[in-house]
């Protein structure tokens, strides 16, 4: 579904993205795991094109879509949960799921969308005309990833979804990546959290100081240990 080939991504001076190849397939779960400071957020932002590309091609449902801006990204289906929860704090959660769905024009599915994120996470339905600012973090989480659901994408890209979330949380935003894959939906997902992605992922690729250190199943990367050790600081099972 999709391909990116040879990115890199440099910042001045600094290459925190040298010559990476990720590829992701329909109805999966792929994980982009590494240490801090490994290029993984440099590498999510490129492939949506928050960040410019330094070299390298993507490809999207078969198009070359390389050069393409973010807005027309998202319109052919892609989308980014950046790091951090970013809600717009001061709006409504209505309201930011609305802003979710800014590129849509069918108001019945939009209205279903709604009602379905809604009932998944409750919390949204009780707080859905207060300001997305008071809000928990975990809360907030979840209508971050609600609100770019909202843009009825075919391929999400999380950036980091259970930072600084307690356990119970973060198995809830993780039981709901699974439910989000058994409805259809493709999912790459970046993060710390290595131990409990590798659990439910399909697939794993592994970035430290910004080069591919690893691809494979989540299964055979569980099984490496080098990989788990001295990229993970996890041991292998
Ligand atoms: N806007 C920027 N300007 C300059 N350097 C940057 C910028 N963003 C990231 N970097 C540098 O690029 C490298 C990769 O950072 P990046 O945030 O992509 O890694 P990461 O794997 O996502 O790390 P973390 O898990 O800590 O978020 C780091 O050395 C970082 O300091």
């Amino acid at each position: 579904m999709f391909t990116a080939d040879g990115i890199s991504v440099s910042y001045g001076p600094i290459r925190a993205v040298r010559d990476v190849s990720i590829d992701v397939s329909e109805g999966e779960i792929v994980t982009l795991l590494g240490p801090n400071g490994a290029g993984k957020s440099s590498l999510i932002s490129a492939l949506i094109g928050l960040v410019p590309k330094a070299g390298g091609q993507t490809s999207f449902r078969g198009e070359d879509v390389t050069g393409l801006s973010t807005e027309a990204l998202v319109r052919r289906g892609m989308t980014v949960t950046p790091e951090g929860r970013k809600v717009f704090a001061d709006l409504t959660v209505a309201e930011n799921l609305r802003l979710g769905a800014a590129t849509r024009k069918d108001h019945d599915g939009i209205a279903e969308d709604t009602e379905k994120y809604l009932e998944m996470f409750p919390i949204l339905r009780e707080r859905f005309h207060s300001a997305a600012k008071y809000m928990s973090g975990g809360e907030q989480q979840m209508l971050a990833i609600s609100r770019s659901l909202m843009s009825r994408p075919k391929l999400l890209m999380l950036d980091e979804p259970s930072l600084g979330l307690a356990p119970r949380i973060v198995d809830q935003i993780f039981e709901f990546l699974v439910k989000l894959r058994e409805w259809g939906l493709t999912i790459l997902v970046v993060e710390q959290n290595a131990g409990d992605v590798l659990e439910f992922a399909d697939r794993a690729f592994v970035l430290a100081s910004g080069a591919l250190q690893f691809a494979g199943t989540a299964k055979e990367l569980r099984e490496t240990g080098d990989v788990m050790e001295m990229y993970l600081g996890l041991e292998a099972h």
